[in-house]
């Protein structure tokens, strides 16, 4: 049974501690040394990506000992918790049934005694349909021209899924639709977007699982306003304006036509529904059956998650190690490093994933944990970090375990590129494990012709301690599939996590109270010279808004 107890109170906790102990000081470079079958034996391979985790802080005993905490803490129970619609997200008493976007197999899949599967193979059928009056211009703008620009509107999980998924399958883009991505409440950033767009070709999708969110239904009143404005009428509201919604009432009383709303469900989390129509824009830019193949990609990654042994289960895996360096070695952050330009916006999307979902103080039972969880997410695409952040992950005094991620193939093979990318990725995970020697500074310093006592002074700034882990994850090209088994690898890992820790991975009551203030210091912003129920600090600063608001 998942969640009883203390995690740290698990036996397999305390013998990883006393292991710990043992190995902490252990050099990788020793093991590699040692151990030729290293590779073979720490690498796993799922639903078309592998990963190498052999250039980890770990030998076979902690392996075992890692395992045996995820069968001590009820992993396995966990999982298929989750894949049966359990009401895993108990602080809001639901399922979290992303799986069910993606299944391909004919399991009936219940909420409420009833097979949800028929509502969404219909969705897709919908979509479908939908993608394809709009990619062949059957469905047309108000002045009878095809459509050329689509404008999501949506934030946090309602655009960035969507928004890398888009990214990353730039090379499956074939409607010659532009797609546009508005989430931030800014007026630069939409200004720009519409600055460039002729209302009589813009389709707009809202996107808000609840239809209450602040930044959406400002820039979608927003956008309304000005295709009112600049040449389209109410009567063409309907051929322009769609929405993806779970809440259809308040998106007509936006002005949506009912026809036009999309459904979202409640127990399909905002950060896992790339999946459901959420993925609509993605959906148009590639067409259905790349958007298809992207969820048969998921779905392989969800059958091995469900199925594969521990042992060899990629995502619980990739939390084991995880929770290995957050918990045993006192790490806070985790580098996603992409070495793909289409992949760039996959370290945003983890970051909400991740940090949404186990950024948590309090366990399922509410208790406050007394083990850290979720870390930091950070990262950058390959190799422009290299110039940047990665002299820290080299020499900094905090080392933070990264996640390289890198297709063996380009969808651009020109000249050597593909070969020099790859080169750097493997060179960077190669650099932090084996790192260099005060000796080897000194005897390279010398054979570039420094004399000894100046080579002794330098030597110290080139050290470098190596001994930093790090994943590679690898497949022959980012495809639909492949992108697909990615993203949802990370969802695994993440909701494998949550388990082993015992909170709840599918809610996010913490991003709440920021809302709720903001409420009141925009009644300030907007009014008020002294709001004596707000602290000294936010009032300077509502002060300084008015001040130079006036000076403008
Ligand atoms: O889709 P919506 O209801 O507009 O929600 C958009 C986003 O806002 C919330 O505040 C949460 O932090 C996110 O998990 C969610 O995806």
């Amino acid at each position: 049974m998942a969640y009883q107890g203390s995690l740290t109170s698990v036996q397999a906790w305390q013998d990883l501690q006393q292991h710990h102990q043992d190995i902490r000081d252990q050099h990788m470079r020793d093991w590699f040394a040692k151990d030729p079958q290293r590779f073979e034996r720490f690498h796993v391979e799922a639903a078309g990506l592998t990963l190498d985790y052999s250039k980890n802080r770990i030998n076979q005993h902690t392996v075992q000992l890692l395992l045996e905490l995820a069968q001590q803490r009820g992993l396995p129970g966990a999982i298929r918790n989750l894949f049966q619609g359990e009401h895993v997200n108990r602080s809001e008493d639901r399922p979290a049934l992303h799986t069910a976007l993606r299944n391909f197999s004919e399991r009936e899949i219940l909420v409420n005694d009833v097979n949800i599967m028929p509502e969404v193979r219909h969705t897709v059928h919908r979509m479908e349909e939908f993608c394809w009056k709009i990619r062949r211009n059957q469905w047309r703008g108000y002045d009878n021209r095809p459509f050329t620009d689509v404008v999501s509107i949506g934030i946090g999980g309602s655009f960035l899924g969507p928004k890398l998924a888009s990214s990353a399958l730039k090379p499956y883009w074939d409607s010659g639709l532009n797609i546009h991505y508005l989430a931030n409440i800014d007026g630069s950033h939409i200004t720009e977007i519409l600055k460039r767009l002729d209302p009589a070709t813009t389709l707009f999708i809202v996107q808000s699982k609840s239809f209450g969110t602040q930044e959406t239904l400002k820039n979608a009143t927003a956008c309304r306003r000005w295709f009112l404005d600049n040449g389209g009428s109410e009567q063409d509201l309907s051929r322009h304006f769609t929405a993806v919604s779970a809440n259809v009432q308040k998106a007509t009383e936006f002005g949506i036509a009912e026809e036009n709303i999309f459904p979202m469900w409640d127990w399909v989390g905002g950060r896992y529904s790339l999946w459901s129509a959420m993925g609509l824009p993605l959906a148009l830019a590639i067409g259905i059956d790349n958007f298809r193949d992207l969820l048969r990609g998921a779905y392989a990654m969800d059958e091995h998650f469900r199925t594969a042994p521990l042992a060899e289960n990629m995502p619980v895996i990739m939390a084991l190690l995880g929770l290995w360096y957050v918990n045993f070695f006192g790490v806070n952050s985790h580098a996603i490093l992409p070495y793909d330009h289409y992949l760039r916006s996959l370290p945003a999307h983890l970051q909400q994933l991740d940090m949404e979902s186990n950024g948590k103080s309090i366990t399922l039972d509410g208790n406050q944990v007394d083990y850290h969880t979720g870390p930091i997410i950070w990262g950058g695409v390959g190799t422009n970090g290299q110039h940047a952040f990665h002299q820290l992950l080299h020499q900094g005094t905090h080392f933070s375990p990264c996640d390289f991620i890198v297709p063996m193939c380009s969808h651009n093979p020109i000249d050597n590129f593909h070969a020099m990318l790859v080169s750097n990725c493997l060179s960077q995970s190669q650099a932090l494990l084996q790192g260099k020697s005060e000796q080897e500074a000194i005897e390279e310093l010398i054979a570039s012709g420094m004399s000894k006592a100046e080579a002794l002074v330098l030597a110290p700034q080139k050290v470098i301690p190596g001994n930093r882990p790090s994943n590679t994850l690898y497949f022959p090209k980012a495809t639909p599939h492949t992108v697909g088994s990615l993203i949802a690898l990370y969802e695994h890992k993440v909701a494998a996590q949550g388990m082993l820790w015992g909170v709840n991975s599918f809610d996010q009551w913490g991003v709440e109270l920021g809302k709720q203030l903001g409420n009141r210091v925009l009644s300030a912003l907007e009014g008020e010279t002294i709001a004596d129920d707000i602290d000294g600090s936010t009032n300077g600063l509502i002060r300084a808004f008015h001040k130079m608001q006036q000076q403008l």
